[in-house]
């Protein structure tokens, strides 16, 4: 027997669009000879839908949508992920279709309780375990956080489940699939039972569903590992009640898996959206070199416009790589001197507010309205072209706010949003070592905003090593000052990006989403007052 993984990229609330693909996959793995073909989780109404699910019309066009797509589906079984309602409850559900009819709808009953996906507040639990029988071969069904929390049919099923099929939309970050593999392994060394793991792929908003489904035998041996981030339908043949080996893709580095998932996100951003393609200003600085590299990657040259907006402060060489840059990857480019507009703002204030500091001190005031004068002037080719702006600032930019509002905040989506400034430089090398798109200066030279004379980043904030150390130290890893301290960080240091951290909370919450790659993100996983009183409490330790 052959089971198929339609390993496919659903889009939230595109019903009729999930629906076809979802058939296109059935007729491909009919045609291949698969007995039985499973989707991800909420296949048909995409993943996670939110509130989307409190509207009644959203949750009966996919209840019309599931009872077509059954019409549909003769010989092959399928395994359908749907929104069920049901004697008034709304369920997170997956149907077993056989010859037109819905043989069974189970119910998913351990629900997610993580801020991505919310899902106790939105369904109600399953409390009816369901095995089915298929050319001899007993399956159990689990709807991912059944098996990842919970290793549901073996634990209360008699008898027991040969192989346990598992719909999943398991969000992407740092190292997941080692964490995956780890609670399959626990469970087929307690159980004895097989594993096909399907999980969704694609971006939506924040997170990304990385796909890298995979299948294990009742001996713990990986049999099957499809592609990341990619979409596909692969067959697993079944022998003797178990998988046997099959397609194995080699593990990618972690920083080859964290590129590729942010050119989905990106990717499915604009598409899903239905931007024609995007804008970004290009500085010479690396910030924006990788976040047009990944542009390209993700869209091709021709759908992605730069704009190099110098001003006084602008280095030659950041005209020179601009320009070099473009030239590798041949994407449209203006150049477009700001300097007359910034005069022109600097003159007015000075004749009006009667304010003139001197743009080569330490004041905000001149460095904001270059970074505002750009964001208004990408903004207005956005409106002009419907091309859509991307943001290019960093995860330890974003800690500290080491960024303008309404300037280089101002766009649609924040690319980089959950990189540090130290992982941007290794997704730099990462890119070049597959073909030069960044001119070595970029990467070598100290960075700086170029807002005001001679200035570096490290004028305001200590060393990125030591920021980013420390703000994974906090941000992810919730460790206490002085727990960070005896990390061999300095006290001085510490106590101030802890305050800065939080004393910018107002600006995140300004900020365009972006894209999740570590356990904990400035998004959905972040989630803390703006009011919150930190000079306090944040840098003491309790007793
Ligand atoms: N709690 C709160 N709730 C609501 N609003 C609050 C607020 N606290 C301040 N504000 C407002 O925010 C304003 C300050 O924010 P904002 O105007 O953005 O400016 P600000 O944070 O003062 O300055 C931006 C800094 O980022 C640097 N920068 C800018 C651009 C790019 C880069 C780079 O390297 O990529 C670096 C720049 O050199 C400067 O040091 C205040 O004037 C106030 O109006
Ligand atoms: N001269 C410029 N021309 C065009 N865009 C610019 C220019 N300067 C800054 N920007 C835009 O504002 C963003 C913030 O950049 P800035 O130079 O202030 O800081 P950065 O963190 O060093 O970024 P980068 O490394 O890309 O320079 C840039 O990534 C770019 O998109
Ligand atoms: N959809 C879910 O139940 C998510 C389960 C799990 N925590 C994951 O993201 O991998």
């Amino acid at each position: 027997m052959y089971i198929a993984i339609a390993q496919i990229n659903c889009t939230v609330g595109d019903i009729a669009g999930n629906a076809a693909k979802i058939l296109v996959a059935v007729k491909q793995a009919q045609q291949a000879g698969a007995a039985l073909i499973i989707t991800p989780e909420l296949a048909l109404s995409g993943y996670p839908p939110a509130d989307l699910l409190l509207r009644e019309t959203f949750c009966q066009l996919c209840q019309h949508a599931l009872i077509q797509l059954a019409q549909s589906i003769d010989d092959i079984t399928l395994i359908v992920g749907h929104p069920s309602f049901d004697e008034n409850k709304l369920y997170n559900a997956a149907s077993i279709i056989h010859k037109g009819q819905i043989q069974h709808t189970y119910h998913k009953r351990i629900l997610n309780k993580s801020p991505f996906f919310n899902e106790t507040y939105y369904f109600d639990a399953g409390t009816q375990p369901y095995l089915f029988e298929l050319e001899g071969v007993t399956f159990g069904i689990d709807i991912c956080a059944d098996f990842w929390l919970g290793h549901l049919p073996a634990e209360t099923d008699h008898p027991q489940p040969d192989i346990v099929l598992v719909l999943n939309a398991s969000a992407y970050h740092i190292n997941k699939q080692v964490s995956r593999y780890q609670t399959t392994h626990q469970f087929i060394k307690h159980t004895g039972i097989s594993v096909i793991h399907t999980n969704l792929i694609g971006g939506q908003d924040e997170l990304v569903f990385d796909g890298a489904s995979f299948a294990m035998n009742g001996q713990g041996e990986l049999t099957h590992q499809l592609d990341e981030f990619v979409e596909t339908i692969e067959l697993i043949e079944i022998q003797n009640k178990q998988p046997v080996k099959g397609k194995l893709m080699p593990t990618q580095s972690p920083v080859a898996s964290i590129y590729q998932a942010l050119c989905l996100g990106v990717h499915d951003y604009v598409r899903k959206n239905g931007f024609p393609g995007v804008l970004l200003g290009l500085s010479g600085g690396v910030d924006s070199a990788l976040a047009l590299s990944i542009a390209v990657d993700a869209l091709g040259a021709d759908q992605i416009r730069t704009v190099m907006m110098p001003t006084r402060y602008t280095a030659d060489m950041s005209l020179e790589d601009a320009n070099e840059m473009v030239k590798l990857l041949g994407v449209k480019h203006i150049e477009c001197n700001i300097e007359p507009l910034f005069d022109l703002y600097l003159k007015k204030i000075a004749e009006d507010f009667h304010i003139s500091p001197d743009p080569a001190d330490f004041n905000t005031m001149p460095e904001n309205i270059q970074a505002r004068i750009r964001g208004t002037l990408l903004m207005a080719l956005s409106n002009y072209t419907g091309s859509m702006v991307l943001t290019t600032g960093n995860k330890s930019e974003m800690a500290v706010g080491y960024c303008t509002l309404y300037g280089d905040m101002a766009g649609g989506f924040a690319v980089l949003k959950d990189i540090s400034k130290t992982l941007v430089y290794q997704l730099c090398e990462y890119r070049n070592q597959i073909q030069r798109v960044i001119p070595e200066r970029i990467i070598r030279r100290a960075p700086s905003a170029e807002l005001r004379l001679n200035q570096t980043d490290q004028d305001n904030l200590p060393a990125y090593e030591i920021l980013d150390g420390i703000i994974e130290a906090y941000v992810e890893k919730n460790l206490t000052p002085a727990e960070i301290i005896a990390l061999h960080y300095d006290e001085a240091d510490v106590t101030k990006v802890i305050q800065l951290i939080h004393s910018n909370e107002y600006k995140r919450r300004q900020s365009p989403p972006g894209i999740r790659i570590t356990h904990c993100d400035f998004g959905t996983a972040w989630r803390y007052p703006i009011v919150s009183h930190s000079g306090t409490w944040a840098t003491l330790t309790a007793e």
